[in-house]
C-alpha cells in the first residue's frame, strides 16, 4: 500500500517532484540539521528533516513537500501553553518553508489524539496566565485555520474539544475505525461553552442544526456517527490511517497552490475575521468566564472525575 501511495505521489508530483524522489537524496552541505533517514512508511530514502520540541515531533520530506507533526505530550496530549507555543512556532516555521506544501496532524500517543486544552492551565491559575494561554489557542487556531498548505488530520485516537478543534481547523479529516475513539467539541459536559470561533468552525464543516444539536449536547461522536455527520471525511482501519493520509494528500497536492489557497481564503477570511476584529475582547471574555468561582469548581470536578473514574 505504501509503495503504491509512493507511485501515485510521484505521478502527482510530477517533474521536479519525480527527480527530487529519484534522486533519493538531496542533503546540501548548506541544509544544516538535515537528517538522511529511513521512512516509516516504506518510502525510498529520501531527503528528510526531523526536528522535536517538548510535545512535538516534526518530519519534513522535502522531496515530497509533504510535513508530519506528531503531538507528542503524553499520556493524552492535552493542549497545554508549552504544545500550544511550539505548535505556532513550527508552523510558522513549515509555512515559511517553500518546498513544504502539505502538513499530516498526528499524535504519537497510542488511541489519543488530543485530550483537548489543558484543563491544568485553566484553572488556580493567574488571569494573566489565563489571558496568556488563551491567546495562545487564539494563534494556534488562526495559524492553522489559515494555513498556506494542505492541512490533513490523521486522527488516530479520541479528539475531543480542543482536539476535535485542531482537526476541524484543517482541510481534511481521516478517522482511525475504533469504536472506542470518540470526537466532537464537548465543552458543555465540563459546564463551559465552546466560544463562537470554535463553534464557527463547526458550523462551516457540518452546518448549523448539527451543529447546535452537538454543542448543546457537548456530542462526543463515534468514527461512524462522526462520518455520518460530516465532522470526519473518512474513516478507514486503524493501520491505514496514515497510508490514507498520504494518499488523500496527493490529491490534493495535484491542485495549484495558488487557486487552491485563494479558494481557502475565499472560503474562511470571513470567520478568522470575526476573531481578529474582536481577539482582545475574547481573551478578556474568557478570562472572565473561565475566573469565575462556580467555573472554576466545574472544572475541578470534572478533573475529580476524570481521576476517579480510573479507580
Ligand atoms: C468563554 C470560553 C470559555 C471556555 C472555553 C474553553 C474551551 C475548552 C476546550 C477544551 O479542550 S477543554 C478539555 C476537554 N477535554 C476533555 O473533556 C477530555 C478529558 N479527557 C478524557 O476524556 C480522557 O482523559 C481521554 C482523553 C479520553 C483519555 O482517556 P484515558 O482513559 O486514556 O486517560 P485518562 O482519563 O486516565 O487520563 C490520563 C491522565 O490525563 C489527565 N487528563 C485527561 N484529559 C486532560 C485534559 N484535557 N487536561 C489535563 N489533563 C487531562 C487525566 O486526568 C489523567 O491524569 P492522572 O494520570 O494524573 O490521573
Amino acid at each position: 500500500m505504501a509503495l503504491r501511495v509512493v507511485s501515485v505521489l510521484k505521478r502527482r508530483l510530477g517533474g521536479p517532484g519525480q527527480k527530487l524522489l529519484r534522486s533519493g537524496n538531496l542533503l546540501s552541505a548548506t541544509q544544516h540539521r538535515w537528517e538522511k533517514m529511513p521512512s516509516s512508511v516504506g518510502f525510498p530514502v529520501t531527503s528528510r528533516r526531523s526536528f522535536s520540541k517538548t510535545a512535538l515531533i516534526v518530519d519534513v520530506d522535502h522531496n515530497l513537500g509533504i510535513a508530519t507533526m506528531k503531538m507528542n505530550n503524553p499520556p493524552v496530549n492535552s493542549l497545554s501553553l508549552e504544545l500550544l507555543t511550539n505548535f505556532v512556532i513550527d508552523l510558522e516555521k513549515l509555512e515559511n518553508e517553500k518546498r513544504c506544501r502539505g502538513l499530516i496532524i498526528t499524535s504519537a500517543s497510542p488511541k489519543i489524539f488530543s485530550a483537548g486544552l489543558d484543563i491544568t492551565e485553566m484553572y488556580g491559575k493567574s488571569s494573566a496566565h489565563y489571558a496568556e494561554f488563551w491567546k495562545a489557542v487564539q494563534e494556534l487556531w488562526l495559524k492553522l485555520y489559515m494555513s498556506n498548505m494542505v492541512v490533513i488530520a490523521a486522527i488516530n485516537g479520541s479528539s475531543p474539544a480542543g482536539g476535535c478543534l485542531i482537526s476541524l481547523a484543517g482541510d481534511y479529516r481521516i478517522m482511525a475505525d475504533n469504536p472506542k475513539y470518540t470526537i466532537g467539541l464537548n465543552e458543555t459536559l465540563l459546564g463551559i461553552v465552546a466560544p463562537f470561533w470554535f463553534k464557527d468552525t463547526l458550523v462551516n464543516t457540518i452546518g448549523n442544526r448539527a451543529s447546535e444539536h452537538a454543542l448543546q449536547l457537548g456530542l462526543l461522536f463515534s468514527p461512524t456517527d462522526a462520518l455520518r455527520v460530516g465532522i470526519v471525511d473518512q474513516v478507514v482501519p486503524e493501520d491505514k490511517v496514515q497510508d490514507t493520509a498520504l494518499n488523500v494528500m496527493s490529491r490534493w497536492l495535484s491542485i495549484p497552490d495558488h487557486a487552491r489557497q485563494l479558494t481557502k481564503t475565499m472560503m474562511r477570511k470571513p470567520t478568522v475575521d470575526r476573531l481578529l476584529k474582536q481577539r482582545e475582547a475574547d481573551i478578556k471574555n474568557f478570562v472572565s468566564f473561565i475566573s469565575r468561582d462556580s467555573i472554576q469548581k466545574s472544572l475541578h470536578m470534572y478533573m475529580k472525575h476524570l481521576k476517579e473514574r480510573k479507580e
